[in-house]
């Protein structure tokens, strides 16, 4: 299988110390790949160095749907986009006063040659593309299951139903990759099932996944590959159970419990 994301000896360090080191891992195209660590393990250095918040102090992050590699870092945050990499940040916004096909809508700009700016002055030769982008977000809407909620406030949706809204918009951009950070983070369970149900079908679909996560359980059933970090260092990969069972990591998770 082709790869679509690779990373080459990236480290990064903080004040003298090592958030990240020496880490190199390959995605796969249409696998789902998870990171999980411990408190501490470098997980969201590793992801804000994937999406350019952060630049490596030695190392690369290349990119590389169909065999077309190029080096995305030290590309700005939103260069990524129109390169189809849809990122879902931790703790991320949406836009209150916005009903949820209008935030989706948002995310669909990034793709179209006019801008969110022209689409919202509505000027003439953009009200085609309009229309594609309002069917396009309806759509990404119904694949994460909240076609009826379109045009309700997105701030009055329930935690989890924001995350898939959340995935919803970056869906729309139409990506060849899509980046998670800790998207379980402060979901109930029975949101948390749906959340995991949503990745599984968008795995079926064939969309490569990466996503950050602390909780093993949460990514036993939804990875292809499982990748572990511990204090910056990627101390194995694996599939699920492998990982399960790999004594490096029993001991790294030594006191917070491998569930
Ligand atoms: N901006 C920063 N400045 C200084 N130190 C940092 C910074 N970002 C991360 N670190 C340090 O780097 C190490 C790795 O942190 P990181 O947040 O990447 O880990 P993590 O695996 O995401 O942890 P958690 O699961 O707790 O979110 C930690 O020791 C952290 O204190």
């Amino acid at each position: 299988m082709s790869a679509v994301l690779r990373i080459e000896s990236v480290s990064r360090a903080f004040g003298g110390v090592y958030a990240v080191r020496d880490v190199s891992l390959t995605v796969a195209e249409g696998e789902t790949r998870a990171v999980i660590g411990p408190n501490g393990a470098g997980k969201s250095t590793l992801f804000n160095l994937i999406s350019g918040h952060l630049v490596p102090d030695a190392g690369t992050v290349s990119y590389g749907p169909r065999g077309q590699w190029r080096r995305i870092d030290g590309l700005p945050p939103h260069a990524r986009a129109r390169l189809g990499i849809a990122i879902v940040f931790q703790g991320a916004r949406l836009f209150g006063g916005m009903t949820a096909l209008e935030n989706v809508m948002v995310g669909a700009h990034a793709r179209t040659r006019h801008g969110f700016l022209a689409g919202a002055l509505r000027l003439p030769g953009q009200r085609r593309e309009e229309a594609e982008i309002r069917a396009d977000a309806l759509a990404a809407l119904e694949r994460v299951g909240l076609r009826e909620w379109a045009h309700r406030a997105a701030d009055v949706l329930p935690l989890g139903q924001q995350r898939s809204l959340q995935v919803a918009r970056a869906l729309c951009a139409r990506p060849r990759l899509l980046l998670l950070d800790e998207p379980a983070s402060g979901l109930r369970a029975a949101e948390r099932e749906a959340l995991a149900q949503l990745i599984e079908g968008l795995r079926e679909e064939g969309l490569t996944t990466m996503l950050i996560e602390h909780d093993v359980a949460f990514v036993a059933r939804l990875a292809d590959r499982v990748s572990v970090l511990d204090l910056g260092a990627h101390i194995a990969e694996g599939t699920p159970e492998e990982i399960r069972a790999d004594e490096a990591v029993l001991t790294a998770y030594l006191g917070e419990g491998v569930s």
